[in-house]
């Protein structure tokens, strides 16, 4: 747990050890104890040093004890003073990360030498908590309120070069971090410890603290929406500024508390696991991340130079896989070319700020081309094209003729049947679906789709991609829509009805954003553009001249139907694109959405027409239609299959949807909002609305009520026999 040895009878070493990470376990820290007590009572010792097992100092405290209740209540804070109030100089060698309570120690320590490859930071913010062991009162008097406040509230983590700079670090070396910590324990010996205890240092002052404060509030209220921990972090970092630091460490466990015990700390946690927990793949027919090896990438292809294949090739440039990027014909090729370089540019001018370099100007990293032959060699392609499944087909059918057999062929779709596009090929195992999100050089989602014939090993390829492009992959089965989409159908679904019953889009966004989503359903569209959705609903027969005559126009194969949608489209509204959707742009590609009085005229002589009674429709029921219709969707996917746990759902709308990561993700929400009280709301509006399927509960939802509403962790357990539809 922490293992105690000399480097030399003057120096005793105390290893932190709890391996991966060395995590700040309730049995390290007591090995810690026990190490520092037993050094100073030895004579012959006249240094200490600390460092981690395995080239890691430590990822702090553990994340999986804050739910543990013997771990509450265990003051980390008692620890790190008891390093500071050591009577021998302590050194801590920081290789790896020191990260939370991981650096809260090092503080605690009287010098701090890094590697130059380590990493440092205070990240509990991240996980819904703030630096709950002193470290809101000593990063403040090591390196100044700016730099500590950004440290804490952003929770990013900082090289150690940067450190250097901050005066976080004493020294940063390039080679054996341990030998260069013995040296300087070495020398420090004797030398006074009073300036090197921080507890005991003043903040240093600004001239315009006060100032610089409130600003600091104002902006991180602005970003928050409802996310507690950084305005709370803010407040004990203030409080280090007002009060003595005694004062200010009660102020932060105080603090502490309120965020262990808000329930964010709870859904951030589940979240930061959830991510984890999706790397671990399986499929319903046993293929697993255990049983497949990934293929090596050594150059890739992307197909189509829209918005999709721009921000594929950047993240591939990104992530130095050498890329040709194809295109049908020069002036698309030259308009994307355009395009892609003005975001690497972007992109390099971002990376030089944190002192890296991206290459993107020579060929042999990045090629355009019109030609198709020059797929030849490549080892993986992304077509990007649009949604067109007969060109998609076109396309696939031509790559399985050019590419070399090994090649891994994937699509990029947001909806379109993987099994049927694979089928136009000769090798329909070696492809698989990657639904890449807009901007994809930016959104951190893949959804990864297996068909009915992928190989383990064409999925996980396409998942070690995704880590390699820094995105956090889910595999999901073959469906209309995959998990992310599906579930999100009945979502804006919902709004558009609650439209035509009487509310407003700028009513039904208030409550969504209130919630914590980033943009409500309407302005969501209007971003992405209304014509997207109505081409498909056309090329599946749901409007334009595809319905059959005589249809009704509020019903499509006996359910409810709204054409809304399809009237703006009709009048040329298509979103921000067109300077009109949903609301009024002040241009057409203008982002200031305004209510506009067009549409509210449009839908008070809809209801006419259609003899809709308008009702006042309250912020609950706008809440629990769009979430439980969207939730009920995510029961079925997991009941059928296609996804492997409520984790999976959980990340993807975290990561694709804007899903306000503090509320865990839709089916981590419905475990807080509790299922008996998500299938009675459902039971209730689906009885107000018997013509909407989506709002019919799920029957894993009634399932799981009916056995006693077990926790999430134990929901996949209830379904017997996992059937999966492929
Ligand atoms: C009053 C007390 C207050 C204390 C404050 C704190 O210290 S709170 C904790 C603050 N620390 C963090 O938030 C760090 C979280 N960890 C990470 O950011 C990353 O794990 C990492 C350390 C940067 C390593 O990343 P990498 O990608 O290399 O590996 P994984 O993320 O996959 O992690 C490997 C396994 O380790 C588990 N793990 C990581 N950190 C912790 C932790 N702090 N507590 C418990 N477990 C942790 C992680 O879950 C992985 O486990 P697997 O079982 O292998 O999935």
């Amino acid at each position: 747990m922490a293992q105690y040895t000399s480097a030399s009878t003057a120096l005793a070493v105390i290893r932190l050890r709890n391996p991966p990470v060395n995590a700040l376990s309730l049995p390290v820290l007591q090995a810690l104890e026990d190490g520092l007590k037993r050094a100073d009572a030895d004579p012959s010792v006249k240094a200490i040093m600390i460092c981690g097992e395995n080239g890691k100092f430590s990822a702090g405290a553990d994340i999986q004890g804050f739910s543990l209740p013997k771990t509450r209540g265990i003051s980390l804070g008692h620890f790190v003073s008891l390093i500071e109030r050591c009577e021998k100089p302590v050194v801590a060698a920081i290789e790896g990360v020191a990260l939370g309570g991981g650096l809260e120690v090092a503080l605690g320590c009287h010098y701090r030498v890094a590697h130059v490859k380590a990493r440092m930071g205070l990240p509990e913010v991240t996980i819904g908590l703030l630096p709950g062991g002193e470290g809101t009162q000593r990063l403040p008097r090591l390196i100044g309120v700016p730099a500590a406040l950004d440290i804490i509230t952003t929770g990013r983590h900082i090289p150690a070069t940067e450190a250097l700079k901050l005066g976080l670090v004493d020294e940063v070396v390039e080679e054996n971090t341990i030998e260069a910590a013995i040296r300087l324990a070495n020398k420090v010996i004797g030398q006074p410890l009073e300036p090197r205890r921080l507890s005991l240092r003043p903040v240093p002052k600004l001239p315009n603290m006060e100032a610089f404060l409130s600003e600091a509030l104002v902006k991180l209220k602005k970003q928050a929406r409802r996310y507690l921990a950084p305005e709370l972090c803010f407040q004990a970092v203030r409080a280090a500024t007002e009060l003595p630091f005694a004062d200010g460490v009660r102020k932060e466990r105080e603090l502490f508390n309120v965020l262990l015990t808000s329930g964010q700390a709870q859904a951030l946690q589940y979240a930061f696991f959830a991510e984890r927990a999706v790397q671990k793949w399986t499929t319903p027919h046993g293929s697993s991340w255990q049983n497949a090896s990934p293929q090596p990438i050594h150059k890739a292809a992307v197909i189509g130079l829209g918005t999709m294949g721009r921000g594929i090739v950047t993240s591939l440039v990104k992530a130095s896989i050498p890329v040709v990027a194809l295109e049908q014909n020069l002036e698309y090729l030259n308009t994307g070319r355009k395009a892609v370089m003005l975001l690497l540019e972007r992109e390099a001018m971002k990376m030089e700020q944190g002192a890296q370099t991206l290459d993107f100007h020579n060929p042999a990293r990045l090629q355009f081309t019109v030609d198709f032959d020059a797929l030849r060699d490549v080892d993986l392609v992304i077509e990007a094209v649009f949604e067109n499944m007969p060109l998609k087909k076109e396309i696939f059918q031509k790559l399985s003729r050019i590419c070399k057999p090994a090649a891994f062929l994937c699509t990029n779709t947001s909806a379109l049947n993987i099994d049927e596009i694979a089928s136009a090929t000769s090798r329909p195992q070696q492809v698989v679906g990657t639904h890449f999100f807009s901007p994809a050089h930016i959104m951190r989602l893949l959804e990864i789709i297996y068909g009915h014939h992928t190989s383990p090993t064409a999925i996980a390829t396409a998942v070690q991609l995704g880590k390699v492009l820094k995105k956090v992959g889910v595999v999901v089965g073959n469906c209309f829509g995959f998990a992310g989409n599906r579930m999100m159908f009945p979502y804006v679904e919902q709004a558009v009805f609650l439209l035509e019953e009487g509310s407003r889009p700028e009513a039904v966004d208030q409550v969504l954003e209130d919630f914590g989503f980033k943009i409500g359903p309407f302005r969501m569209s209007d971003l992405a553009g209304l014509d997207v959705a109505w081409r498909s609903r056309k090329g599946r027969g749901l409007a334009g001249d595809s319905v059959p005559p005589g249809t009704p126009a509020r019903q499509r194969h006996g359910r409810r139907y709204s054409p809304l949608p399809d009237l703006l489209c009709e009048n040329g509204r298509f979103g921000q694109k067109t300077g009109k959707g949903w609301y009024q742009y002040e241009k057409a590609g203008g982002r200031t959405a305004k209510p506009d009085p067009w549409l509210h005229n449009v839908l008070t002589q809809y209801r006419d027409t259609h003899h809709i009674k308008t009702r006042f429709i309250d912020q609950e029921e706008i809440l629990e239609r769009c979430l439980f219709s969207l939730i009920n969707e995510g029961f079925d996917i997991l009941a059928e299959g296609i996804a492997s746990g409520p984790e999976h759902l959980d990340v993807i709308y975290i990561h694709g949807y804007g899903w306000p990561k503090h509320r865990g993700g839709p089916m981590f929400y419905a475990s807080t909002v509790g299922l008996p009280r998500v299938l009675a709301k459902l039971q209730r509006y689906s009885e107000a609305h018997p013509d909407v399927p989506a709002l019919r509960p799920s029957t894993f939802l009634k399932k799981l009520v009916a056995v006693g509403n077990p926790p999430l962790k134990e929901w996949m357990s209830y379904l017997s026999r996992p059937s999966n539809k492929l």
